[in-house]
């Protein structure tokens, strides 16, 4: 496989979750399904909990937004099963979680419930965080190579934690000086990358960041930030332009930092 040489100058490693890390299939097959299948208990059982009201609040200022923007919401049906107001909130609150999972919304509320939800399934080890082969060995000879190693993903920080502290490979969290996730901004938003130099302590020239979203990639260059895309089996397919423009591998052993053994 052909190397991908990153620069020199290069001290941090970003990484994306799902389409980079980890199969999109785990994402869409395990962990969504996931969602789906528990929510109505979720919400059900801790609808009373500080934590699940902060999470409904979130929703509901997103809602808000939502409409102040005109976009589009789910149509709340009538729906005759429910008789009580906290039923009938538990099912809005529902449709909207539902409605946002299947436009793959990436909104910051949506994240947060999902986490929190995520908590059970990985501590009961139903679900293990999958990672492709190619990403652990890599990031320990990064680290070898004196570079530090971040996570940027529309997950939650919660999330990502659980996905490397619960993973096919064990707890990987000490690989990682740290997590960024939405609440710093967007990741089709370049300020969101500048933001994450400046929490890093570095140039944006000194990250390096690898993403299967090429508006992610973007979005990073106009910030300085050098990118390189990640193509694994289920990703979307690239155009001829992004695929002239954009340095890509199939697997994280194909960089090589240029000047460093
Ligand atoms: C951290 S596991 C949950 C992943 C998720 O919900 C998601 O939307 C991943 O998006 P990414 O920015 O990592 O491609
Ligand atoms: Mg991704």
């Amino acid at each position: 496989m052909a190397t991908v040489s990153i620069p020199a100058c290069t001290s941090a490693l970003l990484l994306d979750i799902e389409g980079t890390t980890t199969p999109i299939t785990f994402v869409k097959d395990i962990l969504f399904p996931y969602i789906r299948e528990h929510l109505e208990e979720y919400l059900s059982t801790h609808w009373e909990e500080d934590e699940c009201k902060q999470d409904v609040h979130l929703l509901k200022k997103q809602i808000e937004e939502d409409m102040r923007q005109n976009r589009s919401c789910p149509v709340h049906t009538v729906d005759q099963t429910v008789h009580t107001d906290e039923e009938k909130a538990i099912r809005e609150v529902m449709d909207n979680v539902l409605w946002q999972m299947a436009a793959d919304r990436k909104s910051t509320a949506l994240k947060q419930l999902q986490g929190h939800m995520w908590r059970a399934a990985y501590s009961s080890g139903r679900i293990k965080g999958e990672v492709y082969q190619d990403v652990i060995p890599s990031i320990k000879r990064w680290r070898g190579q004196g570079l530090k190693v971040y996570i940027y993903s529309s997950g939650s920080v919660e999330a990502q934690k659980l996905l490397f502290g619960y993973s096919v490979e064990g707890d990987v969290l000490d690989l990682f000086d740290g997590h960024f996730d939405t609440s710093i901004g967007a990741k089709v938003e370049c300020k969101s990358y500048e933001r994450i130099a400046e929490r890093i302590g570095c140039q944006p020239e000194e990250i390096t960041f690898l993403t299967d979203v090429t508006r992610e990639a973007k979005a990073a260059e106009e910030a300085g930030v050098n990118v390189v895309v990640v193509v694994r089996p289920g990703n979307l397919e690239l155009t001829d332009d992004e695929r002239a423009h954009y340095d890509l591998v199939t697997s994280f052993s194909q960089l090589e930092l240029t000047g460093r053994a």
